[in-house]
């Protein structure tokens, strides 16, 4: 479609400017002529060699001769009453010729406007329908003269012409706009065509509906490109992943209390979830992170993150404890490792315990030998959930562990005597048998928290305490807690 009609508007425009051509040709050639010949006067033998010139001549309608004063004489008139003055060219064409514009050709029997050409001392009028007739009707158009500094508008519409795009240019503008130019080679005359598809449409039903079809075609399939990306970008295992590249994933922090004491020992990071589109709850991006394959890259950044922020607070109690949560596949892999190239975690200040859930079954066989080195690293571990999943005696002793966590659901209705409370006491002599310490997590108020010390459970979290916060949130809530626990001593700088 494009060749058709890149060639249909060549053939025109060249057909036009070859024509604009021929007309600067014949009068560079009279003007030459005539410039030429000597003497220069209104003499007879002058007018009538100037009237010679005329008749043979293709589209010049008119000859004048001038001196320093005006115009004097011309072909068709002889000899005028005064001299004839000229105001200021349109601009100056190649060769230095001086060129007016739709000018009153007065001494025609009907008065017509023609374009004047002069050259030193004659100058040639010429009436033809390039100026007033493109080679098509139905499109915007200019012709602009570029022999000057500047490219000098002749007529039709002003500012179509593109500087510097040279000749037999075809270009969509912005759609459906289209835009076409050639430029000649003698005259420096360009032509600039602008046109709208519809034009086309009308001219090449065909072929237009060709590319209307292929336009159709192509938003299509770019909608549903987008539709696509969009709901790509929408789904959680996107947002996730994409989370875990430009750091959409933050932690919070929740006090563990020594129950029996009131002081607290330590907390539990735990991640959050926020990107432009909204918060993900833990319980959405934990096991897709899993499924994902990224569980041992998202432990790696929140232990990073949680000692960084952790370590901008001055007077954590001493031995202060961070539980981390870790997914049990990553122990067994041995990916869990990576943990202590971090130079976060081989700093001592603050000891990382690893809450390893009970609610998915760990492979021991592997498990062991991975747990010995990060035991051995100085890490501690956590059996997280217990009561709610597949511990039993055998497995629990081969663990090794320092810390049993009660799940929050045997905390949970306490108060009432609840079938579930009624187990506490059992797994704390579990713990105690196998030496581990007990931390109670969910406790939720005070009645819950008094029961779990006169049970002798020696450590004890959730809102009743606090909930788990921003790091700003958890020093403040710090420097009280140290003021109600250590009234007398003075903060640390
Ligand atoms: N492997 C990782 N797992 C993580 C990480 N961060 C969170 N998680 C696990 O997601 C589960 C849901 O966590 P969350 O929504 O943060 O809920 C925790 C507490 O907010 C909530 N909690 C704390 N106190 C109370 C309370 O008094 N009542 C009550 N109803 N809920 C309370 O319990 C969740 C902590 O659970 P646990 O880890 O078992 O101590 C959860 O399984 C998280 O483990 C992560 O970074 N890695």
């Amino acid at each position: 479609v494009s060749k058709t009609v890149h060639f249909s508007l060549q053939q025109s425009a060249t057909q036009y400017l070859l024509q604009v051509d021929a007309i600067a040709r014949e009068s560079q050639q009279t003007l030459d002529q005539l410039n030429s010949r000597a003497p220069h006067s209104c003499s007879a033998a002058n007018l009538a060699a100037m009237r010679r010139v005329l008749i043979s001549a293709r589209y010049i309608r008119d000859i004048t001769y001038y001196d320093d004063s005006g115009a004097l004489c011309s072909a068709s008139s002889g000899k005028l009453d005064f001299a004839y003055p000229h105001g200021e060219p349109s601009f100056y064409s190649l060769q230095n010729s001086s060129i007016w514009l739709d000018q009153p050709l007065g001494d025609f029997s009907q008065r017509v406007n023609g374009t004047v050409v002069r050259q030193r001392d004659y100058s040639v009028s010429i009436v033809s329908d390039i100026d007033s007739a493109p080679p098509r009707n139905d499109v915007r158009w200019q012709t602009v003269n570029t022999a000057g500094t500047t490219a000098a508008h002749i007529a039709g519409y002003t500012g179509l012409y593109i500087a510097g795009t040279g000749g037999d240019t075809l270009a969509t503008l912005a759609w459906p706009h289209y835009f076409y130019q050639q430029c000649s080679s003698y005259s420096r005359f360009c032509l600039s065509q602008q046109f709208s598809f519809y034009t086309l449409a009308q001219r090449y039903p065909f072929q237009s509906s060709i590319v209307l079809l292929a336009v159709i075609a192509l938003s299509v399939l770019a909608w549903f490109g987008w539709r696509q990306l969009a709901v790509r970008r929408h789904s959680l295992r996107y947002r996730v992943r994409n989370g875990l590249r430009k750091g959409y994933f933050s932690v919070v922090f929740q006090p563990i209390i020594d129950l029996q004491h009131n002081r607290l020992i330590g907390c539990e990071v735990l991640a959050r979830y926020r990107d432009p589109l909204g918060s993900l709850s833990p319980l959405q991006f934990i096991p897709l992170l899993s499924q994902l394959g990224l569980s041992g890259r998202f432990t790696c950044f929140i232990a990073k993150q949680a000692l960084t922020e952790l370590s901008k607070l001055h007077n954590l109690p001493e031995q202060f404890h961070l539980s981390l949560n870790v997914y049990p596949h990553d122990i067994a892999s041995g990916q869990i490792l990576e943990l202590l190239q971090l130079p976060e975690v081989q700093q001592r200040r603050i000891k990382l315990v690893l809450e390893i859930t009970e609610q998915q079954e760990l492979s021991f066989s592997s498990a062991t030998q991975h747990l010995a080195e990060l035991k051995a690293a100085g890490l501690q571990l956590s059996i997280d959930d217990f009561g709610t999943g597949y511990s039993n005696l055998t497995s629990l002793r081969s663990l090794n562990a320092d810390y049993l966590k009660i799940d929050k659901s045997f905390i949970q209705d306490m108060e009432a005597d609840s079938i579930k409370s009624t187990l506490i006491p059992k797994i704390r002599d579990i713990a105690r048998l196998l030496n581990y310490s007990i931390v109670a997590e969910g406790i939720e108020n005070i009645s819950q928290a008094s029961l779990l010390r006169s049970l002798g459970i020696e450590l004890g979290q959730g809102w009743h305490f606090a909930k788990a916060m921003p790091l700003a949130e958890f020093d403040n809530w710090l420097q009280h807690k140290l003021q109600q626990d250590y009234p007398n001593q003075r903060k640390k700088a």
